[in-house]
Parts: C-alpha cells; structure tokens; sequence
C-alpha cells in the first residue's frame, strides 16, 4: 500500500492518498497540474515536506535506489555502452540482487526481446529500448511502478501490446502501478481507479 500524508512539493500542497496494495492508478490532468512533481516525489527525486510510506514502511529519508519504487518514463536511461542484458544485471546490482542471468532472460523474453539480451541499446529500435526499460525497471521486482507516460512515443499497436503486458506483469508480480497518462484510452484500459490532479488536488472520477 502507498500511503501520503500532508505531501506538500512545488505545485502540491498538503496532498493525502492512499493506493491499496495491487491497484492500477491512473493519474490524469492538465499540463503542469503536477502529476511528474507528485511521482518525482514519491520516487526520491524531489525533496519535500510531508510523509510517504510504502507497506507501512515510511520511506522519507530513503535515498531514491532504497526506494522500493520504481520509475519508468520517456527517458530510458539505458546505458549505451551496456548491452541489454548487462543493463539488467546493473538493475540487480543496484536493487542487491545476486546476479542471474536466467531471471534477466525470462523477463527480457517477456517483454518480447529475449533475442536482443547481447544487443547494445543503440542497435534495437525505439520500442524495443521501451521493453529493455520496461525489463530493466520489472528485474528488481519492485512494490510500487510509477509510469509517467512511458509509452506516449510509440504506435498504437504497440502501445496496446504493451499494456497488455503491463496488465500480464502485474497480475503476475501484484505490483502496485501509478500511471500518469493524458490518453483516456489508456487509462481506462490499464487502470483500476482514475484520479485526475488539479491545482495540486486530486479528484476520482
Ligand atoms: N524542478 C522544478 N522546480 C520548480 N518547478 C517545477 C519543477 N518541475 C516542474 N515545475 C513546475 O511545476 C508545475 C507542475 O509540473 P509537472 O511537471 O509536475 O506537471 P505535469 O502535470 O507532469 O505536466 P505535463 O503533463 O506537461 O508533463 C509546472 O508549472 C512546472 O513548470
């Protein structure tokens, strides 16, 4: 479960919200209502005042890799001189994984480029870095995905297969996900609840 209390960061004022434990958020709302402010907060990026707790565990003073998080966005932030399997072995390094090469490689043929594990991220199209991202956030196993319009770039049809990869991972893993979207096809197709944020202030639909 998330859980924030009084959250106040840049636009955000005294924001309270709770997402139970394996729900599907869908955030919505106007261009600078604040939906990257709130997700760059809860992943440690932003500093700011208030509490963020995951599974009871306040997490305030964690550093953003201590952050059982974790974030997925347009910027990939795949190393270039790392192939795509050595991009998740850093993930695991990070996360104090041991390192598996059987566990990257399930995941990489999950997302539908296990052929692409030797491949350097410059070698794979713009959708295949996408799943290498999506892979290399997934390897780490975190409780809580944040996904800020990760897949806004790509074609619709793989967009759609990517939520419907989202949707097999998360039953899969139960992870909870807070997806910020401007398409309202997304939303409704990936998400449990929508909240949309305006002025700081979330609204259910
Ligand atoms: N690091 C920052 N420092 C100060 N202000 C910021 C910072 N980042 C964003 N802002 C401002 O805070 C407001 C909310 O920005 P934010 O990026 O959270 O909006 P958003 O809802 O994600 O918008 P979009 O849908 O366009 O991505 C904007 O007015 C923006 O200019």
């Amino acid at each position: 479960m998330l859980c924030i209390k009084q959250l106040q960061v840049g636009i955000i004022s005294k924001l309270d919200f709770v997402i139970a434990s394996s729900d599907i958020i869908a955030l919505c709302g106007h261009s600078g209502s604040g939906k990257t402010t709130l997700l760059d907060a809860i992943a440690g990026y932003r500093d700011y005042q208030g509490h963020i707790s995951i599974d009871g565990v306040n997490i305030d003073k964690y550093h953003p890799w201590q952050r059982p998080c974790r974030y997925l966005n347009q910027r990939l932030y795949l190393f270039p001189h790392l192939t795509v399997l050595a991009n998740l072995h850093l993930a695991q390094y990070a996360a104090k994984q041991s390192k598996s090469d059987d566990a990257c490689k399930m995941i990489l043929k999950q997302v539908g480029i296990g052929h692409l594990a030797d491949r350097y991220p410059w070698q794979i199209s713009g959708g295949e870095q996408q799943r290498a991202a999506l892979a290399r956030v997934l390897i780490s196993n975190p409780k809580l995905l944040l996904l800020d319009e990760p897949f806004s770039s790509l074609d619709w049809q793989l967009r759609m297969n990517l939520w419907q990869l989202v949707i097999d991972i998360q039953a899969q893993y139960s992870m909870t996900i807070l997806l910020v979207t401007h398409e309202p096809k997304e939303a409704s197709m990936l998400a449990n609840h929508i909240y949309h944020l305006q002025q700081g202030n979330l609204f259910t639909e």
